[in-house]
């Protein structure tokens, strides 16, 4: 199971994070209202990090998705707002980074709504829908995803904490397309900082190296 730290925004913690946690990936959170943006000052230190980069994205424009794959050698961007299979399928053509598209989930899921984002996505990424768009802390009811009808795998995240170990395990039994999940908020003391030795803990209880108390 791939393990994704987001919203980071502070180089130290970042060294911090690749040497404790080696995470599969690193996201980045470049949605000017979060507390978790981050500022282009810092992209050449972030340019030289070691671990595949995501950026998160908000209803952004092609130009500026495109930008930031550049200026920060993002492996994956993160489709966070409601871009359209249009707007996917142009920026697929623009780039060979990974494209993950984020469904944001209420009371229920529509799998038709999805259909025509398969094929053009590398993965769907399932979080809980809220005004702010992400980052809340909130968890969805994960049980909708029992009748997920693709193969393309999928990330789930949304409010997930150190407790949801073994949630998330039997999730993984009954939709093996599930490839990972994505840690925030419950992982920070304060926005954008992120406490790594929880993370830690998170990891080598999801890995098995560590029995869940
Ligand atoms: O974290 C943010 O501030 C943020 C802002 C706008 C869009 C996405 C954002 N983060 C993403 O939110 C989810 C869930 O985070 P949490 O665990 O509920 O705090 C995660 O996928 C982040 O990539």
């Amino acid at each position: 199971m791939e393990i994704k730290v987001c919203g980071m925004r502070e180089i130290s913690n970042m060294q911090d994070l690749i040497l404790q946690v080696s995470p599969d990936w690193m996201g980045l959170i470049f949605y000017s209202k979060s507390p978790r943006f981050v500022k282009d000052e810092l992209k050449g230190e972030v340019k030289k990090i070691q671990v595949p980069k995501v950026g998160v994205f908000v209803n952004e424009s092609i130009d500026y998705v495109l930008d930031k794959v550049q200026k920060y050698d993002l492996a994956a961007i993160q489709l966070h707002g409601k871009e359209s299979v249009g707007f996917v399928a142009e920026l697929k053509n623009q780039t060979t980074a990974e494209i993950w598209k984020v469904v944001s989930v209420g009371e229920d899921l529509n799998w038709e709504e999805l259909k025509a984002y398969v094929g053009q996505i590398d993965r769907f990424l399932f979080d809980t829908a809220t005004n702010t768009h992400g980052g809340s802390g909130k968890k969805f009811d994960w049980g909708l995803l029992d009748s997920y009808p693709f193969q393309v795998p999928f990330m789930l995240s949304g409010g997930i904490d150190l407790e949801s170990v073994k949630r998330v395990k039997d999730l993984k039994k009954a939709c093996p397309q599930l490839i990972g999940v994505d840690l925030n908020s419950k992982f920070e003391t304060e926005p954008g900082i992120k406490d790594v030795a929880m993370l830690r803990n998170f990891k080598e209880e999801l890995l098995g190296l560590r029995s869940v108390n």
